[in-house]
């Protein structure tokens, strides 16, 4: 059998990893992890920034507090409370000498559904990542209800890859990619390398959700976070986690994995979201030099500005116009109507003396910006 091609590294990633692979009846796989943060740091040095999303804090806490498996929400949350700084710890041991400080976030449905959270959650990773932290991304099990739970590390980790705008989400499991029925109970069931789009077909390979290992979700629950990463225009590889350099090695082309197509790519996913998705729920008028900036690319700052209408939130989609009314652009603004009103013709560095704390010199940063 030929090797696949190695595939090309995306700008940035987000892997996941299932508790099976973190933990042990034990505690936390040591070496797993090292092996892990070796191949995010060379993944780093290659220009990839690398987000995890680890499972695990109910395994590790239940193995702690000597509790048994059971459904119960109350002896989870516990087990949760108990093993997220057991597992934030290994993490920490696991990149420390390889000189790389670990950063915790945990989420709740909240933060990937809500804009203002979601954009709070995206500027919180984007400074860690600038900063050289490596984020390692839970659920925050411990307290969410089960209105706030996503409820797997599978569907949370997609949703990180659309708020992080990753191009590449990587499911490292206990199997090394998707098959024709689940490998465990089908001898016959055969890999699957290539998915280019998740019909009812593809989907129902998985079969349902309930299996009794350490694991949430099974197969399906990667399948739906495929799906909800390729409408963010993020790409999934589905791989094992087994062996050495698990994701080196997936990434390499050495080890196989299932590769599931994204729609499009994270940038014009977000934007299409913007423009097409979102009412405005105001109006941010601009002078000439300003539209001319915002033509060549750039963000609208308030030093261009000549009225705001209507009662926005920060992150709340504003339409921009020129002084004649006509739209120019739509765009979320990274402060409010009030706040924005105050800022009427500001320099950017007078923003934090006019409001006594600044989100940045742009109104609206060309990231979350579309010409209309
Ligand atoms: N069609 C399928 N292809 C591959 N695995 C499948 C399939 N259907 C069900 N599975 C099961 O999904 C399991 C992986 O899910 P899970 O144990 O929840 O992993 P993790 O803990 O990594 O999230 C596999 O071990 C396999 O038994
Ligand atoms: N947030 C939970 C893990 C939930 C989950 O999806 O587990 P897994 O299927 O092992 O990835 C924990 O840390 O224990």
């Amino acid at each position: 059998m030929t090797a696949p091609p190695p595939r090309r590294l995306p700008r940035r990633l987000v892997v996941k990893l299932g508790s099976a692979l973190v933990t042990d009846g034990q505690g936390p796989r040591a070496d797993f992890l090292a092996d892990l943060a070796r191949d995010v740091a060379q993944l780093r040095n290659q220009g990839t920034e690398a987000i995890i999303v680890s499972s695990g804090a109910v395994a590790l806490g239940r193995g702690r507090l000597g509790l048994p498996r059971s459904p119960r929400l109350d002896h989870k949350q516990a087990a949760a409370a108990t093993g997220q700084p057991l597992l934030m710890q290994a993490w920490a041991d696991a990149f420390a000498p390889l000189g790389l400080v670990t950063a915790q976030l945990l989420l709740t449905a909240y933060d990937t559904e809500d804009r203002r959270a979601f954009l709070n959650a995206r500027g919180t990773i984007a400074a860690l990542l600038k900063a050289g932290a490596v984020p390692i991304i839970n659920e925050n099990d411990s307290t969410a209800t089960a209105e706030l739970r996503v409820g797997d590390n599978d569907r949370l980790s997609a949703r990180v890859a659309q708020l992080a705008a990753a191009e590449l989400l990587v499911l490292l499991s206990d199997v090394d990619g998707l098959y024709t029925a689940d490998p465990r109970l089908d001898p016959a069931a055969t890999h699957l390398s290539e998915v280019t789009a998740l019909t009812p077909v593809i989907m129902a390979l998985a079969g349902d959700s309930d299996r009794s290992g350490p694991g949430t979700g099974g197969m399906r629950t990667k399948l739906e976070a495929a799906r909800i990463a390729a409408a963010a225009g993020c790409a999934t590889l589905i791989g094992s986690g087994a062996g050495e350099r698990p994701l080196a090695r997936l990434l390499d082309g050495e080890a196989r994995g299932t590769h599931i197509a994204a729609e499009g790519n994270p940038v014009r996913a977000y934007k299409s979201w913007i423009a097409g998705t979102l009412a405005p729920l105001g109006t941010l008028r601009i002078d000439a030099g300003a539209a001319t900036a915002l033509g060549k690319g750039g963000s609208l700052l308030p030093a261009g500005l000549l009225a705001v209408e209507g009662a926005f939130s920060r992150g709340d989609c504003v339409a921009v116009q020129d002084g004649e009314g006509r739209e120019l652009a739509r765009g979320l603004s990274r402060y409010d109507a009030e706040e924005a009103a105050r800022l009427v013709g500001a320099k950017g560095a007078e923003i934090a003396a006019l409001l006594g704390y600044s989100r940045g010199d742009a109104l609206i940063h060309r990231d979350d910006l579309v010409l209309q």
